[in-house]
């Protein structure tokens, strides 16, 4: 469980985060806003990186993964997560099976001898994952976790977070809503350092109804403003504008995705 009572950080005179608060419980929640909300810096306070205001509780027991992980090359991948045990305090009598599970869970045991600077982009940050969830964190913290992820590492990275979702706190920071929706209970849209909404991935969904209109790329000229076109789409051979706005449209309201209700929410067109 985590709690956050009126968080805010600075950089200098440029408010980062602006009075933030959550309470996190058991779970899997989903982190999102544009570039440049917060995310990493509300991520890295709640890690204990950042001094900050406010009042930030948390277990003791907290796995991190940042957004850029990448050091230790001359280390090799079981020496890497050694010290990463030594660090949480793992003993080491468990050390040898924890690193081992971990390892394995992320496809990585084969190269557990290898040094870091032979593995991929990918491989790392697979490696970055298990040093995160090793000795099992009540809190776990991922910061755009599966960027560079190929499609089976993804869908096995959320399997594996599906599997601790029972017994501790995950927060995921991403921009892939896809992958919000496949793995997160609840939701945190952060805009320009302020939380601006907490919900369910379906409550910010059908928040979007009857804002989203498939409208004729023929009749675009027709559109009422204010509206946003999300994309063009093919129909049975015809081009479609997905457009959002909570103004009748000259077309059809269809069924909003999670991808339009984030859009939606960011957009502030309610
Ligand atoms: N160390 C720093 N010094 C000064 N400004 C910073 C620092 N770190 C972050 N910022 C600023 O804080 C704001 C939020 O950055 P942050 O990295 O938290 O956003 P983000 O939501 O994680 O973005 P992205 O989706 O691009 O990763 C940005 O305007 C960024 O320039």
């Amino acid at each position: 469980m985590l709690t956050v009572d009126n968080l805010s950080k600075s950089f200098g005179k440029k408010t980062v985060l602006d009075n933030i608060s959550v309470q996190l419980t058991h779970g899997v929640y989903g982190l999102l806003g544009p570039n440049g909300s917060g995310k990493t810096t509300f991520m890295r306070c709640v890690a204990g990186i950042y001094r900050y205001n406010g009042r930030i509780i948390t277990p003791s027991n907290v796995g991190y993964l940042p957004q850029k992980f990448g050091a230790f090359r001359e280390l090799t991948v079981y020496e890497v997560l050694e010290y990463f045990a030594e660090l949480k305090g793992i003993p080491s009598n468990r050390q040898g099976k924890d690193i081992h599970d971990c390892l394995e869970d992320v496809n990585l045991w084969e190269r557990h001898s290898d040094k870091v600077k032979t593995l991929s982009g990918g491989m790392i940050r697979r490696l970055g994952v298990a040093q995160a969830l090793l000795g099992n964190p009540e809190l776990i913290l991922v910061d755009e976790p599966t960027a560079g992820l190929d499609p089976e590492e993804r869908l096995r990275f959320k399997n594996l977070i599906s599997q601790h979702r029972e017994d501790c706190t995950i927060l995921i920071s991403t921009h892939i809503v896809e992958d919000v929706e496949a793995l997160c209970d609840h939701i945190i849209i952060l805009s320009h350092g302020k939380s601006i909404c907490q919900d369910t991935p379906e409550n910010i969904r059908k928040a979007a109804m009857k804002h989203v209109w498939h409208v004729s790329e023929k009749r675009q000229k027709e559109l009422t403003s204010p509206y946003y076109i999300l994309r063009r789409e093919q129909i049975d051979g015809e081009a479609y504008l997905r457009v959002l706005s909570n103004e009748e449209q000259p077309g059809k309201s269809i069924q909003p995705t999670l991808e339009d209700g984030y859009i939606n929410m960011i957009r502030g067109i309610r």
